[in-house]
Parts: C-alpha cells; sequence; structure tokens
C-alpha cells in the first residue's frame, strides 16, 4: 500500500495528480522548478478543491485536510522517504530524465519512478536511471479529478512486481488502470491525436469554421466537447509534443503536426491555460 507519494512538476497534470492523491488520504510532496511554478499549482489545486465542495463532491473540512497533506517544495530531497513519484514535468525527453535520474539518485532503492509521459517511451526513461525494473508510465488523463482513465505501462525492463503495485497504486486512488505496451502514443493518443490532428488541419484548410468542426463532434458523435476545444484543453504545446514523439516513433504522417499548429504554439496561443488558443478564455 501507497502512504508516502511525491510529485515533481505541479503544472496542469501534476496538480491534478497531487489533488487526488491528497483527497485519497496519502501524504504529498510536490517538486516544482521554482517558487512561482509551485504558487500557481498550489492555487490551482486550492482553487480545483474549492470547486468539488460547490458541486456537492466533498466537504469544506475535507478539502482544507486534502490541501493540508500537501507539502510544496524546490528541494527534490525531501523525497527521500517517498514509496513512489510521479514525474509531470514538460513533455521534453531530456527534462524528464533529468529529473528521473536525480530521483533516482534520492528515493530509496524499492520506491516507483512513475512518468506521467503521453508519449515518450518508458523503456527510454527507464535507461536513465540504474533502477529501469522500477520505471514505469502512470498516465493520468485531464482533468484528472474528473476522468477515471490511468494506463499503465511497463517497459520491456519494468518488473511484474512494479506492475503490480502500479496497478494497485492507481486503484487506491479511485480510478481504473488499462495496461498498455512501451509504444509512443500508448493506447488513447495513438488514437485521439491523429484525431485532434485531423480537425486542426480541416479548421487551417478552412473547410469549416473551428465552432463548427466542435459543433459536428459534440452534436453528431455525442462527444462532451469538439477536438479543438479538447486540444485547447489538453494544450497545444502538450499535442505538438505528443505527435511529433509519435512520429518520430511511426514515421506516419498522420502524426505530423500542421503548420497551423505550429504557428499557434509559436505565438503562445497554448490554449485554455495561456488564456488564447483555438478559443478565448479571457477569465483566465
Ligand atoms: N495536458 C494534458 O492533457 C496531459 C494529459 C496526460 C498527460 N500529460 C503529460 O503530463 C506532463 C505535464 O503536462 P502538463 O499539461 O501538466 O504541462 P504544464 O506545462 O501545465 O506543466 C508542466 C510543469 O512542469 C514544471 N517543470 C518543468 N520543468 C521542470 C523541472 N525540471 N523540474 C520540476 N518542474 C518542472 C513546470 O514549471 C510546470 O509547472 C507531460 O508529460 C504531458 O505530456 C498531459
Amino acid at each position: 500500500m501507497i502512504e508516502r507519494v511525491g510529485v515533481v512538476g505541479v503544472g496542469q497534470m501534476g496538480s491534478g495528480i497531487a489533488e487526488v492523491c491528497a483527497r485519497s488520504g496519502l501524504d504529498v510532496i510536490v517538486a516544482d522548478e521554482n517558487a512561482e511554478g509551485l504558487k500557481r499549482g498550489r492555487d490551482r489545486i486550492a482553487v480545483s478543491l474549492k470547486r468539488a465542495v460547490k458541486a456537492g463532491k466533498m466537504s469544506e473540512a475535507d478539502a482544507e485536510a486534502a490541501l493540508g497533506r500537501i507539502r510544496f517544495t524546490e528541494d527534490l530531497q525531501e523525497f527521500a522517504d517517498r514509496q513512489l513519484a510521479v514525474e509531470a514535468v514538460v513533455e521534453v525527453e531530456a527534462v524528464k530524465t533529468a529529473v528521473l535520474a536525480k530521483l533516482d539518485l534520492i528515493l530509496p532503492e524499492d520506491a516507483i519512478l512513475a512518468s506521467n509521459t503521453s508519449s515518450i517511451p518508458i523503456m527510454r526513461l527507464g535507461t536513465a536511471t540504474a533502477r529501469p525494473h522500477n520505471v514505469i508510465g502512470v498516465h493520468f488523463f485531464n482533468p484528472v479529478p474528473v476522468l477515471k482513465l490511468v494506463e499503465v505501462i511497463p517497459s520491456l525492463a519494468t518488473s511484474e512486481d512494479t506492475r503490480a503495485r502500479a496497478v494497485a497504486f492507481v486503484e487506491q486512488l479511485g480510478k481504473q488502470a488499462v495496461v498498455a505496451q512501451d509504444r509512443a502514443g500508448f493506447v488513447v493518443n495513438s488514437l485521439l491525436i491523429p484525431y485532434l490532428l485531423a480537425a486542426i488541419r480541416m479548421a487551417e484548410g478552412g473547410f469549416a469554421s473551428a465552432e463548427d468542426i466542435d459543433s459536428g463532434m459534440v452534436l453528431g458523435c455525442a462527444h462532451p466537447m469538439g477536438p479543438l476545444a479538447l486540444s485547447d484543453l489538453i494544450g497545444l504545446d502538450t499535442v505538438k509534443l505528443a505527435a511529433e514523439a509519435m512520429y518520430e516513433e511511426f514515421k506516419e504522417p498522420l502524426y505530423t503536426p500542421p503548420a497551423l499548429l505550429l504557428r499557434m504554439v509559436e505565438a503562445g496561443r497554448l490554449g485554455r491555460k495561456a488564456g488564447r488558443g483555438f478559443y478565448e478564455y479571457p477569465s483566465l
């Protein structure tokens, strides 16, 4: 049973992962690059917990207790007693391997090093450490407090024990695990990313407006949101990086990021988190 968890990177995903861990009663330490990142993450968690209280999903006292179970730090040395750490830093292989290599030196020998990567092969992340048998993909979905699925991705080197402990951890959080092979994109993004890119190409070519493309999938296929709104929610930089990682793996044209996506990322129109993507989010 996991009781002490560390989360590195408290952006959209890391804050959600920290929140669900704390809501499940775990002791959580969260690290980010700097004080500013930590403050943003703490605010994001506080807002999300407030939303849960408002929606009647938890009491105010439980929300306060959950926030009280999370400690924020810039010093990874504080992870020395963690049984499991999840990295949720930017989708850049060199950044992730650097973080995992550091965690490897700090966490107890049998601790699990998990990655929330959307698309980078776990084997490559595992070889950045001296414990590839304890490295595994634990891929949450956005928004983490809402979506039930977690993909668990063992690499060729991951031990059966690590895989079983990772699945048990996911279940401890009240989520459902799907085990996927270690291929860029795993199950969900292998299907989702080409779909999002196709919608972006459609908007780029003037085939239909963003609103009409999204309405098509919401009203015609009962999706909770359309592909462009979903790209904004995920973050266009993350969509681009995931597509590039999948293109690198398979060399299939359907994974190439369209020029419009590249230009929007260059312009900083990253979606919801930046206040602007395919749509505008003035209140953020
Ligand atoms: N956004 C999604 O919908 C989604 C879904 C599933 C998985 N993911 C994956 O989760 C990871 C994080 O994505 P996100 O959307 O939360 O990104 P984000 O940009 O919101 O957050 C990244 C965080 O990592 C921090 N960071 C960067 N370098 C760091 C370092 N060296 N040490 C500590 N912290 C560092 C940043 O300050 C930031 O707070 C990526 O691997 C992404 O592919 C994203």
